[in-house]
């Protein structure tokens, strides 16, 4: 579903964020990429949805290599869900969020409508439908912002730092939801439980490289390389 070969993505300046980094996710798969601060997790999930510029290597999505003239279909086939909830809710209620990305689809108003009340009652939010994102909590937020991408039905869900403004029951929470989507998903995440309760792979990233890739717990486990990677 992801094939990422020798991407390297550099940005202005010549500060290399991704260097020389390969793996490959299958359909369905959810993975956990870790990593320190400025190791260049955001970079490989905005190189994903194609919005970093790759400076070498390649990237395919689906079958699509990711590249200018293919953009509108990787785009459709992935859905990003911000580390800040803030950035991706700007309508006056949370229902006109959701069917937001549904209008630009090309859905009518009323098809719009059902599925955005189809995907907020299956994530707990109906009684938020009608409530401005800004008067939110922040668990509820993350809600509103992940059911506006799932209501698109993507094949391929990117989370950044999903649970970084929450609260541990919020976390719990967020954590079953995430558990319970269908998709390929790969979660951005400083958080090493939940990378272990959500995820079954894990990718390091460490320095701008893919230092490991694999099982979950068993990278979980491993102190050595969680501690030389600045993350224990
Ligand atoms: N827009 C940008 N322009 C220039 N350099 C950037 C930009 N965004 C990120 N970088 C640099 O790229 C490197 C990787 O950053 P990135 O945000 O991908 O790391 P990260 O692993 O997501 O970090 P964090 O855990 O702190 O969010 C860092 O050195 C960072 O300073």
């Amino acid at each position: 579903m992801v094939k990422i070969e020798n991407l390297s993505v550099e940005y202005g300046g010549g500060n290399c964020a991704l260097k020389d980094v390969s793996l490959e996710i299958k359909e369905g798969e959810s993975v956990a990429l870790l990593g320190a601060n400025g190791a260049g997790k955001s970079t490989l999930l905005k190189t994903l949805a194609g919005l970093c510029k790759i400076s070498s290597g390649s990237v395919e999505i689906n079958g699509t290599l990711l590249e200018r003239k293919n953009l509108r279909k990787i785009r459709s086939d992935i859905g990003f869900v911000f580390q800040n909830s803030d950035d991706q809710l700007f309508s006056l209620t949370v229902e006109e969020d959701v069917v937001f990305g549904l209008r630009n689809m090309g859905f009518d108003f009323q098809k719009s409508m059902e599925i955005a009340g189809e995907t907020m009652a299956s994530l707990n939010i109906s009684h938020l439908a009608n409530r401005s994102p800004s008067r939110l909590s922040e668990g509820e937020k993350k809600r509103a912002a992940i059911a506006c991408i799932l209501a698109m039905k993507p094949k391929i869900l990117l989370f950044d730092e999903p649970t970084s403004q929450l609260d541990a029951r919020s976390t719990r929470l967020l954590c079953e939801l995430l558990k319970s989507l269908k998709g390929t998903k790969i979660i951005a995440t400083h958080d090493l439980k939940v990378a272990g309760s959500v995820c079954e792979k894990a990718a390091v990233l460490d320095n701008s490289r893919l230092v490991k890739f694999g099982n979950a717990s068993e990278i979980l486990s491993d102190e050595k390389l969680l501690f030389n990677c600045s993350l224990l």
